[in-house]
């Protein structure tokens, strides 16, 4: 494939994470925002951050020294969900196909998503399915197509994560088709304090 993006999406109030924004609380030593950016850069050429402008300096000083620097897309209005926040990233970009990612996925696995772009070529969109529920934020999209499908969920004022994806020519890739390229750790989100003190643990 030719060349491609990377797009966190972090511009969420992490309010169940309490004070701390989550972007940047540590796991194994790390803020977030700096583990997901590490592994998307294994497999995506450049990266674009989709956050609020008042988080902006944080998220920087935390991914300083990345190579090549990623690039921020800043939300034109806050807390209009993550649907607003998949665009405006993808707004950012100019290659044909990019890999979409929470900030809060700090086992996010590079193989999966390399995966991921492999089963997109040739239609809008590759999301997985590791159990009941779609993963439309760890997910690979053909840029055009979903910004559009964004725009028109948009007319909604808080659109469901989902809602973009029924106008897409989606692959829609299952459990056992995961664990054959990766880990399904990958998928799991940080939301709380208590995941936090989980991941921690995970790792020691
Ligand atoms: N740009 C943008 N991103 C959002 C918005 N709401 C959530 N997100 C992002 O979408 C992803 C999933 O959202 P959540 O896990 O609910 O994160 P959150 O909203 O920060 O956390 P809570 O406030 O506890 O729900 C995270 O990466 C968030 O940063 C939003 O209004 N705008
Ligand atoms: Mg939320």
């Amino acid at each position: 494939m030719s060349e491609t993006n990377g797009v966190i999406v972090a511009g969420g109030r992490s309010v169940r994470m309490g004070e701390t924004e989550k972007a940047l609380v540590e796991v194994g030593g790390t803020p977030l925002v700096r583990r997901v950016a590490d592994r998307l850069l294994e497999t995506a050429d450049r990266l674009v951050v989709n956050c609020r402008d008042d988080q902006r300096g944080a998220i920087e000083t935390a991914l300083s020294g990345i190579d090549p620097e990623p690039r921020f897309a800043i939300d034109p209005a806050p807390d209009r969900g993550p649907v607003a926040g998949i665009e405006t990233g993808l707004r950012a970009i100019e290659t044909d196909y990019a890999a979409v990612a929470a900030v809060d996925m700090p086992f996010l696995d590079p193989d999966l998503v390399s995966y991921l772009f492999e089963r997109a070529a040739g239609h809008d969109a590759a999301i997985p399915r590791p159990s009941e529920w779609f993963e439309p934020l760890h997910a690979v999209y053909r840029t055009d197509p979903m910004v559009e499908a964004c725009e028109r969920a948009l007319e909604e004022p808080h659109p469901r994560i989902i809602e973009p994806l029924s106008s897409l020519d989606r692959v829609i890739v299952d459990r056992a088709e995961l664990l054959e390229h990766g880990s399904l750790d990958s998928f799991e989100g940080i939301d709380t304090p208590e995941d936090v003190q989980w991941a921690n643990e995970r790792l020691q």
